[in-house]
């Protein structure tokens, strides 16, 4: 497992991020960014989360001197379009008839930080995933619960409810869920080895 000698700062509010790093043994501290995702517009949904996963890990570093700080950000795309957290209940709810019946691809960017020499590493990885057709019973029920609120796209694949609305995904399923693990470990550990 990763072994590093240093403050280690998850710079993300995310309870599934916090739960992922957990997951492969990572022994950090949480500082969100506190970052306003809503003003930023990018041209593609590569540029999008690169740039943002960078501005949060930029943001909370001012506060560390000497650590790795790890971020991320996850949005989900449709015909080109980028779908972020809804606002509100009935957003949640256009999200999600949206999504219905069809594929959508979730991108995840994280940057990984050292404050102490300015050494910095971004990367993204991509997941499709298929909707089975759901009908607005079934989307004024899960939206009802709050849980789409805080997610991009409107669900959790990891939800009771948005598990059975996933037919089937094509790549990572951390990826999904905030943070893609393979991908962040490979490159954490050739990020330490190169120091
Ligand atoms: C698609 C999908 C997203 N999500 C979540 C992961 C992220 O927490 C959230 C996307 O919003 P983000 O802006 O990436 O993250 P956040 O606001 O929750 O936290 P922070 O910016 O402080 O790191 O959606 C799921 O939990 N399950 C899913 O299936």
């Amino acid at each position: 497992m990763l072994k590093i000698n240093k403050t280690v700062v998850l710079a993300s509010a995310s309870p599934r991020r916090y739960n992922l790093l957990k997951q492969i043994g990572l022994s950090f501290i949480v500082h969100p960014s506190g970052l306003d995702e809503d003003s930023f517009q990018t041209s593609s949904p590569e540029e999008h989360v690169l740039t943002l996963s960078k501005k949060k890990a930029l943001e909370v570093a001012k506060n560390y001197p000497n650590a790795i700080i790890i971020s991320a950000d996850t949005i989900v795309v449709l015909d080109g379009e980028i779908i972020s957290k809804p606002k509100d209940q009935e957003e949640a709810k256009l999200m999600l008839k949206k999504l219905s019946g069809k594929t959508h691809r979730v991108y995840t960017g994280f940057t990984i930080l050292d404050t102490k020499t300015n050494k910095i590493y971004s990367d993204f990885e991509v997941t499709d995933v298929k909707f089975r057709e759901i009908d607005e019973d079934e989307i004024d029920e899960y939206v009802a619960t709050g849980s789409p609120l805080d997610k991009a796209g409107a669900y959790g694949i990891q939800d009771d409810y948005g598990a059975v609305f996933v037919e089937r995904i094509n790549g990572c399923f951390y990826n999904v869920v905030g943070f893609p693990l393979t991908k962040f470990y490979l490159a954490m550990k050739r990020f330490l080895s190169d120091d």
